[in-house]
């Protein structure tokens, strides 16, 4: 009988279930958007039950693309939007509240209160963080905060905390399997990445019952098996990352210094730096890749907030294209910007500026300005906040980048991906499967079941599918990017203030 890896992604805007062969080969793949709450501005909530029911009926449509069933699955891998906080009830079921999403800015100010008592390099140290509303950390304080009698039941041991992944694994084994990964756990605010394990004085810090957190397993076991009626037989869950830590893994960055960028809704570029963490001297992220057997590996990542969903917003917000893929003609049908820059800081600037308060700003705006220069320099705006991040990084690492694999939504728009060369001046190559976070996923699990034998197996899939080299004249790049920099210090609040 046929075996194959079912992978299952769940995104911000949508989750996905993708079935893959042998060769990493996509055999069918089912894809369902889900509503995004936003119930006062800066709030970002998902529904839990939402998130289930999506993931719940794209694995049945994918599964029944193909026509297998849970025996002609050899194991399921998990992949997951991170620091996104659920909080239930153990026996119940039933969340508290709704998932607060990592995008959420509630507690921003408890986070400036932190900094101002002088915690950020104790916590830096601990978790490899920068104090931000981001983690999941402040997410969990604020709803045993804030929900009627939710701290009470968390301290008599009757509330469960869980970033997606461990919310979806218990929803897949009805209730009998509370696991996280570390590359999930190194998000929390919550996770020390040094001795691997939730950290007491975090907990209290917080003031989080530690009977509410999850075991911390490794990226690539068998967690447990699936109880639901999706599948009539049990099929064994045997993976799990962070979204962005799996497609490090899917593009095979498996090497110190390899870097991948994934242009999503927002860019997350990670270059995995082996078993020992670096630590930031340029406002990056100390983050856990993934544990395999007890090995552990780094990254270093730079968070950018806004990536392809900048493109969202000129679909929604300006009404200039009707579908995200329209941007690279319109952007096209003019040769620059004009001098237009777009500093997309719609929800505050992550690295390597962490400001919680910037906002956007289009500036250079003359007469002859259209709406073709503004989308032209929206695309310009996601590979210059790249450049940003790389010059960061290549002076946390002391070396030099000699290629960027790209992958995500955005990472389809050609026009972006050559002016990412072309501002980088090093090679971008896309890879031929671009759903890398949900491969990463499935090699995760494949892995440990037995279904590939090693990394080295499955390094020999990975193929280009389109190199992008760079082209442009550096004085010129040399002169954008002078003004780059200056649109930038523009939005700063911190430094404005
Ligand atoms: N051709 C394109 N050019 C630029 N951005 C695009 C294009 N196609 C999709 N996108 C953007 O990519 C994002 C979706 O990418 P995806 O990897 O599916 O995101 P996520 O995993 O965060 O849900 C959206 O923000 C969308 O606007
Ligand atoms: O859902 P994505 O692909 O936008 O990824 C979100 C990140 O995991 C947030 O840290």
């Amino acid at each position: 009988m046929e075996q194959y890896i079912l992978s299952l992604d769940q995104g911000t805007s949508s989750s996905r279930a993708i079935v893959f062969d042998r060769k990493g080969q996509i055999c069918s793949m089912a894809q369902r958007e889900f509503t995004q709450y936003f119930p006062k501005p800066g709030w970002v909530e998902h529904n839990p039950h939402e998130i289930w029911s999506s993931q719940a009926s794209v694995i049945a449509e994918a599964i029944a693309a193909i026509d297998i069933n849970g025996l002609n699955i050899a194991g399921i891998g998990i992949t997951n939007q991170r620091e996104t906080t659920i909080v239930w009830d153990r026996e119940t079921e039933e969340p508290v509240y709704n998932a607060i999403v990592w995008q959420d800015r509630r507690t921003s100010e408890y986070c400036d209160s932190l900094k101002a008592e002088g915690k950020t390099e104790w916590i830096r140290e601990k978790t490899g963080l920068i104090i931000d509303a981001y983690f999941s950390a402040t997410k969990i304080k604020w709803i045993l905060d804030n929900v009627p009698g939710a701290r009470e039941r968390a301290e008599k041991g009757k509330l469960m905390f869980g970033t997606v992944d461990t919310w979806l694994i218990w929803r897949l084994t009805r209730g009998e399997v509370h696991v996280t990964d570390p590359s999930n756990a190194s998000r929390t605010m919550l996770f020390n990445i040094r001795t691997l394990q939730w950290d007491e004085e975090l907990l209290k810090l917080f003031d989080i019952p530690a009977s509410m957190m999850p075991e911390v397993r490794s990226s690539s076991e068998v967690y447990g098996a699936t109880k639901t009626t999706i599948f009539a037989h049990k099929v064994p869950i045997a993976g799990i990352a962070g979204d962005q830590q799996a497609a490090l893994f899917g593009q095979m960055c498996v090497e110190p210094g390899s870097v991948k960028n994934t242009y999503g809704t927002g860019c997350f570029l990670l270059m995995n730096s082996g078993e020992k963490p670096i630590a930031s001297k340029n406002n990056l992220l100390t983050t856990i890749a993934w544990k395999i057997g007890d090995k552990v590996n780094y990254a270093l990542e730079g968070s950018i907030f806004v990536g392809g969903s900048v493109v969202q917003w000129l679909r929604d917000g300006l009404g200039i294209i009707r579908s995200s893929s329209e941007v690279e003609a319109l952007a096209s049908s003019v040769p620059d910007t004009g001098g237009v820059y777009f500093v997309p800081a719609l929800t505050g600037l992550a690295a390597p500026h962490w400001d919680q308060y910037a906002r956007g700003a289009i500036s250079g705006i003359s007469r002859g300005t259209t709406a073709a220069h503004i989308a032209r320099a929206a695309l310009e705006g996601i590979a210059y906040q790249t450049l940003d991040i790389v010059g960061a990084m290549q002076r946390d690492a002391g070396v030099s980048l000699v290629e960027l694999k790209v992958d995500g939504g955005a990472a389809r728009n050609d026009l972006l991906m050559q002016f990412q060369a072309d501002l980088l001046a090093t090679k971008v190559i896309r890879p031929r499967v671009t759903e890398t976070t949900a491969l990463g996923a499935a090699y995760l699990a494949g892995l440990a079941v037995g279904y590939w034998e090693s990394v080295g197996e499955i390094r020999k899939q990975w193929q280009a599918e389109h190199i992008f080299e760079p082209a442009a004249d550096r004085t010129q790049i040399a002169k954008a990017v002078a003004g780059w920099e200056d649109a930038v210090r523009r939005v700063l609040r911190e430094k404005n203030d």
